[in-house]
């Protein structure tokens, strides 16, 4: 056996034992047959699906589905197809990316793990490509060899492959494969590295790309340790679904930046240096000013020392609604359950609505009549959660505040009985982030 499958044959053993289908992603490319090639080998066919996608990209498209399907017909394998509409954008390469993921995410059962054939010089070009755009440590750990995706696992068993092993592989075996000419397209940033910047390096410092794969290992372990910090220094900060700022700033400077990074990529927002400063800028701003900064679509505010991150502003109509069940909506969720001290007497008549200006009413065992605004500020709901709060009301008559109060005259007859009801404002709590390089 050769040098090469004997790699992938000790790469797949590395594995673990309950993977019961390999999903490879054939392009059709030279990375991807010698894949394949090497999978057909060493794996039975019937833990084996071929999967390519396509793009639609390239007028020839098409003719390189057939290529893979005959591939794959004349290695007896299964094959999958799907055509994606990629989206016109600022960067295609990514946007086709995105596609096909999203169609191997569909595939893929609990217990499969999909293969793809990046190899040594892919990793060079992801890290020079992150460096240049200023990655930090996240982004200079280049691509893992191994993760979770979706419901399954991914596995890059070529990754410690130079291309030009994997070519003389392919000649000596004597494959065919398909040259997608965008490849050599130079307005392409990852194109114009390949053909231009990376041959550069590679004639001074030959071994470059292994040193570098070496430097991606380094920075993996190091990302690892900067989630691990995160991830204590959370327990002594976090408050509720926020973090608070008073125990932020016991924090040395760099410690802050980590835990604030981990808790905003948590809800999918990687935080740019001007983003942090804007956040430290907030984490100091007087609490009457409503302090925001706007994270994409996310909204970071500070209420009475605690950040919070809000996934919309967009203020809700409830218009009247009737109050019948539990809801489920964007800005939050409002759950009506059966109350353990004494709850709202009956959902019948009950409408919900918004706060309107000068709102009173008569919480129970207040003995008087309060402004909402008043209840609002003892409560310490924030200021930018007022707009949305639902008030229930029969006829004119507010009759409960969710999560704050039931009105006189509107509670249950006894203890344990009538419907406890609670708003709860879409808000992101702090979790460990996999790593979804
Ligand atoms: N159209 C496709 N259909 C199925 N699999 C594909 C397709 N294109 C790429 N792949 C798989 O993904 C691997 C990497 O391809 P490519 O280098 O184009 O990837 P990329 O995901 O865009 O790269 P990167 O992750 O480096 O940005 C290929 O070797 C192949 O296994």
């Amino acid at each position: 056996m050769n040098d090469l499958q004997q790699h992938f044959n000790h790469q797949l053993e590395s594995c673990p034992d309950t993977i019961k289908r390999w999903v490879i992603g054939l392009s059709g490319g030279l990375d991807s047959v010698v894949l394949l090639h090497l999978a057909a080998r060493a794996i039975p066919a019937e833990q084996l699906l071929v999967v390519t996608v396509d793009h639609q990209l390239q007028a020839q498209s098409s003719q390189w589905t057939d290529f893979c399907r005959q591939l794959a017909v004349s290695l007896h394998l299964p094959f999958y197809h799907e055509q994606v509409v990629v989206p016109e954008g600022a960067s295609v390469e990514r946007a086709a990316r995105d596609a096909r993921y999203r169609v191997f995410e569909k595939i893929l059962q609990p217990d499969d793990c999909l293969l793809l054939a990046h190899h040594l010089n892919d990793q060079a070009e992801t890290m020079l490509f992150r460096l240049l755009r200023g990655a930090g440590v996240r982004g200079l750990a280049g691509i893992p060899p191994r993760r979770t995706f979706g419901k399954a696992s991914l596995f890059r068993p070529l990754l410690d492959i130079a291309r030009p092993q994997l070519q003389q592989w392919a000649q000596a075996e004597q494959l065919a494969w398909v040259e997608d000419p965008s490849n050599r397209d130079l307005s392409f940033d990852r194109n114009y590295l390949r053909h231009k910047v990376i041959p550069v390096l590679e004639a001074r410092w030959p071994r470059f790309a292994r040193r570098w794969a070496s430097t991606a290992r380094f920075m993996r372990e190091s990302e690892q340790l900067h989630q691990d910090l995160a991830i204590i220094d959370s327990e002594s900060v976090a408050l509720g679904d926020g973090l608070d700022c008073s125990a932020l700033a016991q924090l040395s400077p760099a410690r802050q930046n980590n835990l604030l990074r981990f808790w905003c990529r948590a809800a999918d927002v990687v935080l740019s240096e001007r983003q942090l400063l804007a956040i430290k800028q907030l984490i100091g701003a007087a609490d009457d000013r409503q302090p925001v900064v706007q994270l994409g679509h996310l909204q970071l505010r500070r209420y009475q020392g605690v950040l919070l991150l809000q996934t919309d502003d967009t203020e809700l109509e409830w218009g009247d609604r009737p109050l019948i069940a539990s809801l489920e909506l964007p800005q939050g969720r409002l759950v009506v359950s059966e109350s353990a001290v004494r709850g709202l007497k009956s959902l019948a008549g009950v409408t919900l609505r918004n706060r309107r200006d000068g709102d009173r009413c008569r919480p129970l065992g207040r003995g008087g009549s309060c402004s909402l605004k008043k209840l609002f500020q003892e409560s310490g709901i924030p200021a930018w959660q007022r707009r949305s709060w639902p008030v229930c009301v029969v006829g004119d008559e507010i009759v409960a505040l969710p999560g704050i109060c039931v009105c006189e005259n509107w509670q249950s007859e006894k203890k344990g009985s009538g419907f406890a009801l609670k708003w709860q404002p879409t808000a992101l709590s702090v979790k460990g982030d996999s790593d979804t390089l």
